[in-house]
């Protein structure tokens, strides 16, 4: 189905900006000092989750100063809908995993099946470690496990439906350079 781009420029229009890309930038800073400091010497392989996780692996990875593999995984329970449903893998490891230390980075930790799907998978491959990176921590009492957390987080985010950085809005606006809350959601 298509989407009148006109309401597509009209959600921006009326959208709340809840973190500027200056913001965004050193949340990703200090993001990257803590993963330097901790993944340095652990030859690990570092997976985006796509769609959303381009925008922040891509702009995180050239902030780490130690050799590791990078590729992505595929997994997705929105699918250009507002809330979440079963997950859908289109895309799984290409390397093996045994022995090794895995990265996963994403743009946002809601709800959290989806990672938390992710890492079971990786460690079900025989992943050794599997350590997890987002941009955005979602703030309510819905998480896949009580206080379940990436093991490294940007900034925490309030419960309403964002966009930017990677996140959509039905498809559009990954490209915008901020972190966005639709209107009335
Ligand atoms: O913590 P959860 O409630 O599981 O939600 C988080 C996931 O939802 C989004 O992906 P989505 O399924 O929208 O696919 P996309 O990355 O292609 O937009 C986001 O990129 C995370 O992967
Ligand atoms: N675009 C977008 N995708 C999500 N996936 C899980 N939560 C969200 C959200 O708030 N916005």
């Amino acid at each position: 189905m298509s989407i009148d781009l006109e309401h597509v420029k009209q959600v921006m229009a009326e959208a709340d900006c809840l973190f500027s890309q200056e913001q965004v930038e050193a949340a990703m800073a200090s993001m990257a000092t803590e993963i330097n400091q901790a993944l340095g010497d652990s030859n690990p392989i570092v997976y985006s989750v796509m769609n959303g996780g381009l925008i922040i692996a891509g702009q995180l990875l050239t902030r780490l100063d130690f050799p590791m593999e990078v590729g992505y995984l595929h997994a997705t329970r929105y699918r250009n809908k507002l809330s979440g449903g079963e997950l859908f893998w289109k895309a799984k490891a290409e390397h093996s995993l045994v022995g090794r230390t895995v990265l996963i980075i994403d743009d946002i930790l809601d709800e959290g099946h989806t990672l938390a799907a992710i890492v079971e998978y990786c460690k079900d491959a025989g992943a050794e470690q599997v350590l997890t990176a987002v941009l955005l921590d979602k703030k309510h009492d819905r998480k896949a496990y009580p206080g379940m957390r990436a093991d490294f987080t940007g900034l925490e985010v309030e419960d309403r439906y964002i966009f930017g950085f990677g996140l959509d809005y039905k498809g559009y606006w990954r490209n915008a350079a901020g972190i966005f809350a639709l209107k009335g959601h």
